[in-house]
């Protein structure tokens, strides 16, 4: 296994690149200057060309001058003497046939001292020959149908000087030049005629000096040859006919003077040609020079240059393959000495990793033990000297089956490794378990070769993970299962319920007055008690069960998988119900002290429905609730009718809130009477004007009021609208009178602020204090007695008065009772309206009035509803009465207007 990084794989392809960059640079740059020199040498040897075939073309242009000025020269000298033969000719007129003698020998002459000339001609205006220098010419040579002798018989030309001319009768060329002969007159009279030699020519260019591969020649007006220097073999062929169709074409286009290279057609090499016209005559000027001599010189310097720049690029390409192999083998030792380096590092990463905190065991192919690490023999007490050779079979428990084994080896031959956790044992013989991975390790050629495992000793971190879970999932008091995995059951057992169409039960089990245990037993004794309760219920219920603690003193259990109708359900729910009161009940050493408890059981059936776990929690909720408000001791079925009641009281409780910015509620006032029948004072009572529910009865709101904390602001509210009221009655002659008592609830009078908002309201209304009766009850004094009494006294210091209400309900203590500054006791109207039936009630009533008595205190009785019970109690001396007798409670006006009436 390679342990190169990933870092050093990034270094050797960096140098990789960097080895191939530079050899690409080392070749663009060789190849760049050979480009640079081929091209330097290349418009060198250019240059050089031009300078050559420049120098050249002004030498043959020279020369050709020269050829063309003594050309002229010839056709001058001719012209010369043919002028001077026609004057005299003019002016003696032409003689006849008989008298041609004298012109004959004058012919002669002029021949004999121009030796171009190969013989002078006259003839008449007919064409006929008159004269010849050449003596015995045939007299009957007539011209008259040739065109040159047309030109001079049909125009005024002068001077014609013919191109080359074939001459049948000498068998030979001549250039002719004709001169007109005029009469005295002026008319026509002949022509004189020079037949000039093309080897005059050819000799006077031999005296000229040729360079190497010159060549001069004088060519006619049909490019026929006329001359050349110099000749190639023994004689010239005169006449010979150039085919150049370019000079033909340059001649047309009428270019005087050109320059043109071309294959020489008499010794075929290829020349720079200079072609001019000689004058106004028929003749070209040829001047040539053969390239191939002419740049021998640059050729050669060509040739050197050109091995020089071979030498240069062969240098240079040397130079480069000699930098490059440099280059290659800085490259290849730098990375012989990085694989080198690498080789060492993966050596001391591999030895670094085989110490590692892993546990390394290397075996062959058979599975023989090879090697092991230091942490294996720490993990497994095994030193290597110990277990190599041997088979790791040695390490299996037991705790695995073979189809286990037989996954494992699949998976590591399939895939090439295995990993998972196995139970393995340590050589004192302890199990333990390991985070075990194997890899099979294959060879190049794809050979199995070794087998290398190694394991982590995880029993720390599973010992941890199962405590996570069991704090996670664990009441750590009881051990039972928390709300958290007691939710998570539900869920389960809902699922199996709804798949096996079977039952369950949700029972949620509360101990009575827990609060109080713990308080006066101490919190340790509380944990006892949780505890055994826990112990006990485990014990009874079975292990299909789920048993929790969620929370303080509540306990839940779950009955799953009940298979039977939801009557045989209900029964054993309830049958179980009931042994856990049982065994609740059975009394419990605590402190020292055996402690018997009760419960209170809470039942909700679970069965294939709707209803998901939230809904079963609040059922259960609700029948626990149910029990509990039931007494101690109780079990309660869920019921929907009290989930509707509970969902109302819910919505109450919403309305409640808005009530009183909605205004909503409103005071009603119940007269009281003394023994006169006399209306001295009127109870209110609070009444909600609920939008759509009509008249709320307080039974049903004050509890809320209270339970939400709104009694407060509420109560506030109703004593400051009896104080207004009192402040209105008093001012009024037949209400002045009137007492007003007001209901204060326990939860408000022991609240902090209670004594601060009573004096605000006495601020804002100014009420007649002495008028105000507060009643409170019993329930008041069970705690706190001391603040209560005291909030009283400064309450009384103010001339405000107290009632003690429902009085015979509660368990108050007498003694105490004599300490509070109380005006009145209020007999409750559950022995009143008892009192003729029952003599337990009769004496209950007649013992408070008796108490009242001693204690100097008013008594009034409420819920009179008889003349009878008022009579009674009028024997009895009970002297004040409240009830239905003598008046509901009624609205302020309809109350004014009674008393009014
Ligand atoms: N803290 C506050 N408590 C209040 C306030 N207003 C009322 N209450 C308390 O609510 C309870 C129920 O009151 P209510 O329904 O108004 O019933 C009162 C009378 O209507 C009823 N009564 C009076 N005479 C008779 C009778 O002849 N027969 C009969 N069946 N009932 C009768 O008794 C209730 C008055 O009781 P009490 O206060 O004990 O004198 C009740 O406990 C109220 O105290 C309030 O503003 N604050």
């Amino acid at each position: 296994m390679s342990v190169i990084s990933i870092d050093e794989n990034d270094d050797v392809l960096k140098a990789t690149d960097s080895y191939r960059q530079q050899r690409r640079n080392v070749v663009a740059l060789y190849l760049l200057a050979l480009l640079v020199m081929t091209v330097l040498f290349g418009w060198l040897l250019h240059e050089q060309y031009q300078q050559e075939i420049e120098a050249a073309e002004s030498r043959i242009t020279a020369r050709a001058n020269v050829v063309t000025e003594w050309a002229k020269g010839v056709f001058a000298q001719s012209g010369q003497a043919l002028f001077g033969l026609t004057e005299i000719l003019a002016t003696q007129e032409i003689p006849d046939s008989d008298n041609t003698q004298l012109l004959q020998r004058s012919l002669e002459n002029l021949t004999s001292y121009l030796p171009m000339i190969d013989e002078v001609g006259v003839f008449d205006s007919e064409g006929r020959l008159l004269a010849s220098s050449r003596a015995g010419r045939d007299a009957d040579i007539d011209i008259s149908e040739t065109r040159f002798f047309k030109v001079f018989q049909h125009s005024q030309q002068r001077e014609l000087i013919t191109p080359l001319y074939w001459s049948k009768s000498d068998q030979r060329y001549y250039l002719y030049h004709g001169r007109r002969v005029d009469t005295p007159t002026g008319d026509f009279a002949g022509v004189a005629v020079s037949n000039i030699v093309p080897e005059v020519f050819s000799e006077s260019l031999e005296q000229m000096s040729v360079f190497d591969g010159e060549s001069i020649s004088l060519v006619d007006s049909g490019l026929k040859f006329i001359a050349r220097y110099p000749i190639p073999g023994d004689q010239f062929p005169v006449g010979k006919q150039i085919e150049s169709s370019e000079t033909a074409q340059r001649l047309v286009s009428g270019d005087a003077t050109f320059s043109l290279s071309a294959k020489s057609p008499i010794d075929g090499r290829e020349r720079l040609f200079r072609i001019q016209w000689v004058g106004e005559y028929p003749m070209l000027a040829v001047v040539g020079i053969d390239l191939h001599e002419l740049l021998k010189a640059w050729r050669q310097r060509a040739l050197i240059l050109s091995l020089v720049m071979l030498v240069i690029a062969l240098l240079g390409a040397w130079g480069a393959r000699h930098y490059l192999s440099r280059l290659a083998l800085t490259y290849q030792l730098r990375q012989r000495i990085e694989e080198r380096e690498q080789a060492r590092a993966e050596a001391q990463i591999a030895a670094a990793a085989f110490q590692t905190h892993l546990g390394i065991l290397i075996t062959d192919a058979r599975g023989c033990i090879l090697k092991v690490n230091e942490t294996f023999t720490r993990i497994t007490g095994y030193s290597e000297a110990e277990i190599v050779g041997k088979n790791p079979r040695m390490f299996s428990t037991g705790l695995q089956n073979a189809a286990f084994y037989r996954r494992l080896w699949k998976g590591v031959i399939k895939a090439g490794n295995w990993e998972g956790e196995i139970w393995s044992q340590r050589k004192n013989g302890e199990l333990f378990p390991e985070w075990l991975t194997i890899s099979a390790v294959y060879s190049v050629e794809g050979t199995l070769t070794h087998y290398v495992a190694t394991m982590s000793d995880i029993s720390e971190r599973k010992a941890a993970e199962q405590e996570i879970h069991q704090l996670a999932f664990y009441d750590p008091l009881t051990g039972l299962a928390n709300r958290r995995l007691f939710m998570d059951r539900m869920g389960t057992a809902l699922k199996e319920l709804h798949r096996h169409q079977r039952c369950g039960a949700l029972l949620f089990v509360d101990i009575d007055n827990f609060k109080q245990i713990n308080d006066t037993l101490g919190h340790y004794a509380g944990d006892q008690l949780l505890q055994g309760i826990a112990r006990r219920m485990g014990q009874m219920l079975r292990d299909t069960d789920t048993l929790a603690r969620l929370g303080g003193d509540e306990f839940a259990v779950l009955i799953e998988g009940i298979d039977g109708s939801s009557a045989q359900t209900t029964q054993l729910a309830e049958r179980i119900a009931n042994k856990l009161l049982a065994i609740l009940s059975e009394p419990i050493e605590l402190a020292e002290e055996s402690i018997t408890i009760t419960g209170c059981i809470g039942i909700t059936l679970m069965s294939s429905g709707e209803h998901n776990v939230d809904d079963y929690l609040q059922q259960v909720d609700m029948a626990l609730f149910q029990a509990k408000n039931s007494g101690r001791h109780t079990v309660c079925f869920f019921d929907p009718a009290m989930q509707a009641a509970l969902l109302a009281h819910v919505r109450l409780e919403a309305d409640l809130h808005l009530a009183l910015a909605n205004q909503q509620w409103q005071l009603y006032y119940q007269p009281q009477v003394n023994h006169h029948g006399t209306i001295t004072g009127v109870e209110v009572l609070l009444r909600w004007q609920h939008p759509e529910r009509g008249l709320v009865s307080p039974g049903e709101f004050i509890p809320l009021l209270e339970s939400t904390g709104l009694i407060n602001d509420v109560g506030e509210w109703v004593l400051e609208d009896a104080c207004k009221q009192l402040v209105r009655w008093s001012e009024h002659p037949r209400l002045c009178e009137l007492t007003i008592s007001v209901n204060i609830s326990p939860l408000q009078f022991r609240d902090d602020h209670f004594l601060r908002r009573v004096n605000d309201v006495f601020e804002r209304t100014r009420a007649p204090l002495h008028r105000l009766k507060l009643e409170v009850t019993e329930s008041l004094f069970l705690e706190a007695r001391d603040d209560a009494r005291d909030k009283m006294l400064a309450l009384k210091a103010q001339g405000v008065r107290f009632s003690l209400d429902d009085f015979g309900t509660g368990y108050s203590s007498l003694a105490y009772l004599a300490q509070l500054p109380l005006d009145q006791l209020k007999i409750d109207q559950s022995f009143v309206q008892q009192v003729l039936e029952s003599e337990a009630n009769a004496a209950i009533v007649e013992s408070t009035i008796v108490l009242a008595e001693s204690l100097s205190l008013e008594v009034i009785a409420e819920g009179v509803e008889t003349e009878a019970q008022q009579s009674w109690l009028l024997d009895h001396d009970c002297q004040a009465y409240q009830g239905y007798l003598f008046g509901r409670p009624v609205e302020a006006k309809a109350f004014e207007a009674m008393m009014l009436a």
